[in-house]
C-alpha cells in the first residue's frame, strides 16, 4: 500500500548507527537501556506491515550547531565529536564540564555516571543520531512535508541537561527539536507532552522560562523519591514560562500501581483541557513505554496498557492539525515496548487501536491519583482557568465520564 501523500503521511525515523551505542562490557543484562529495545520496535513495525505504510527519509546526525541550542559547547564537543577529530579539539573548550573524566562502571565499562555508559568509538555518532532523526521529523513535519511521525531512537534524551549528560541521555533530542522549530520556523506555541515514567528534569529545565514552549509531563515522582526525583506539582515555570509547566507528579508508590484508568482521568482532565487551550502549532512527544506493563519496579512498576498509549497518540491527533512527533524515550520491556510502540503507529497512520480493557475503562481512578489530579488542577488552576470545571469529575471512571459528557450534551442543546 503507497505510504500516502506527503502532507499527510506518517513518517518513521531509524537508523542502524544508533544500535552502536553499547557498554564495552558487551553485557545487556545490566545495561537495560540497550540496542535490543530499538531492533526489536523496528522488527515488530516490519513484520507487521507498518513500516511500509510510512514514509522514511535518508536519517543524518545533528549539527554540533543544533546540538548548541540546547547545550552547551563544552558539553556538545565533549559528547558529540568522534574519536577521529577529537584530537583537532581546541581542549580548552571542554574545560568549563562538570565531568573531569569518565567513570569506571561495575561491569567493566565506562561511563559518565554508573547508569549512562560510554562507548568511545559509538556513542557520539549515534547520540547525534538520535537527535538528526527527531529535528528531522519535527521540521519535515511543521513544513507539511508529513503530517506526523514515530522516531525510534537511543540513546534517550529527557533527562539531558544543557551541560549534563545522566539518565542513559546525552542530548536532548525533544528540545533540540523544539528549539530548531522556534528558530527555523518561527514557532510559538510548541507542546511537549512527556509520557515515559520518569520525569524530564532536562526539558523541564531548558524550557523552565520559556512560554513558547509547554512541557508537559505525568510521571512516576512518589513525592520526589522515584528517579530523577524532580518533577513535583508546584514546579509551574518561573518568570516569563510560569504556567508553562505542568506536571502531573504520581505518588503513593505501586500501592496500587497505575493503570489506564488513571492515566485516561488525567488525559481527560489535565493534559487535553490544557493542550487545547494553549492550541500548539505541533506536538512533541517523550514517548517512552516505562510506564506500560511488564516493567518492575526500579524502571517503572505501573500496568497502562499498549492500547492506552495508542488512545493517548489518537487524542493528541485532535491538536496543531494532527502534526504529532512521537521519539522514543525509556521502555525496557521488549515485548511491551513494541506493543506499545505498533499501537501508537497504526493511531499516527489512521489506522483503530485496540481497545482498553473494560475494566480499565469502567474503573474509577485511584486515591492517589485523585489526590494527584485534584492538587494539580488547584496548583495549576491560576495558570489554566479552563481545567477548575474538571476538578469535580477526576474520580470519574472514562466509561461514567463519557455517559456524563453525552447526557449534558443533549440536555444544552
Ligand atoms: O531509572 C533510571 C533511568 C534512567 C533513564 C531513564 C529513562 O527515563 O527511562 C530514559 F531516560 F531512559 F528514558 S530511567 N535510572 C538509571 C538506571 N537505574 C537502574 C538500573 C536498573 C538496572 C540496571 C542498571 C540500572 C535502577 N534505577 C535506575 C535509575
Ligand atoms: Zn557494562
Ligand atoms: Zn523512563
Amino acid at each position: 500500500m503507497q505510504a500516502g501523500k506527503p502532507g499527510t503521511a506518517t513518517a518513521l525515523a531509524y537508523d542502524g548507527l544508533m544500535l552502536k551505542h553499547q557498554c564495552i562490557c558487551g553485557d545487556n543484562s545490566s545495561h537495560p537501556e540497550h540496542s535490543g529495545r530499538l531492533q526489536s520496535i523496528w522488527a515488530r513495525l516490519a513484520e507487521t506491515g507498518l513500516l511500509s505504510r510510512c514514509l522514511r527519509y535518508r536519517a543524518r546526525k545533528a549539527t554540533l550547531e543544533e546540538i548548541q541550542s540546547c547545550h552547551s559547547e563544552a558539553h556538545a564537543l565533549l559528547f558529540g565529536t568522534s574519536p577521529q577529530n577529537r584530537q583537532k579539539l581546541d581542549v580548552s573548550k571542554l574545560s568549563p564540564l562538570p565531568i573531569k573524566s569518565f567513570v569506571r562502571l561495575p561491569c567493566g565499562g565506562i561511563g559518565v555516571d554508573s547508569d549512562t555508559t560510554w562507548n568511545e568509538l559509538h556513542t557520539s555518532s549515534a547520540a547525534c543520531m538520535a537527535v538528526g532523526c527527531v529535528v528531522d521529523l519535527a521540521t519535515k513535519s511543521a513544513s507539511g512535508e508529513i503530517k506526523n511521525g514515530f522516531a525510534v531512537v537511543r540513546p534517550p534524551g529527557h533527562h539531558a541537561e544543557p551541560s549534563q549528560a545522566m539518565g542513559f541521555c546525552f542530548f536532548n533530542s525533544i528540545a533540540i527539536a523544539a528549539r530548531q522549530l522556534q528558530q527555523r520556523f518561527d514557532m510559538e506555541r510548541i507542546l511537549i507532552l512527556d509520557w515515559d515514567v520518569h520525569h524530564g528534569n532536562g526539558t523541564q529545565q531548558i524550557f523552565y522560562n520559556d512560554p513558547h514552549v509547554l512541557y508537559l509531563s505525568i510521571h512516576r515522582h512518589d513525592d520526589g523519591n522515584f528517579f530523577p526525583g524532580t518533577g513535583g506539582p508546584s514546579e509551574c515555570g518561573i518568570d516569563d514560562g510560569m504556567g508553562f509547566n505542568v506536571n502531573v507528579a504520581w505518588s503513593g508508590g505501586l500501592n496500587p500501581p497505575m493503570s489506564d484508568a488513571e492515566y485516561l482521568a488525567a488525559f481527560r482532565t489535565i493534559v487535553m483541557p490544557i493542550a487545547k487551550d494553549f492550541d500548539p502549532e505541533i506536538v512533541l512527544v517523550s514517548a517512552g513505554f516505562d510506564a506500560c506493563n511488564g516493567h518492575a519496579a526500579p524502571l517503572g512498576g505501573y500496568k497502562v496498557s499498549a492500547a492506552c498509549f495508542g488512545y493517548m497518540t489518537h487524542q493528541l491527533l485532535q491538536l496543531a492539525g494532527g502534526k504529532v512527533i512521537l521519539a522514543l524515550e525509556g521502555g525496557y520491556d521488549l515485548p511491551s515496548i513494541c506493543d506499545a510502540a505498533q499501537e501508537c503507529v497504526k493511531a499516527l497512520i489512521g489506522e483503530e487501536t485496540s481497545p482498553m480493557s473494560e475494566e480499565e475503562l469502567c474503573r474509577p481512578p485511584n486515591k492517589n491519583a485523585i489526590e494527584t489530579l485534584q492538587n494539580t488542577i488547584a496548583i495549576q488552576n491560576p495558570h489554566w482557568p479552563c481545567i477548575k470545571k474538571y476538578a469535580h469529575t477526576v474520580s470519574w471512571s472514562a466509561i461514567e465520564a463519557s455517559q456524563k459528557e453525552r447526557d449534558e450534551s443533549e440536555t444544552v442543546t
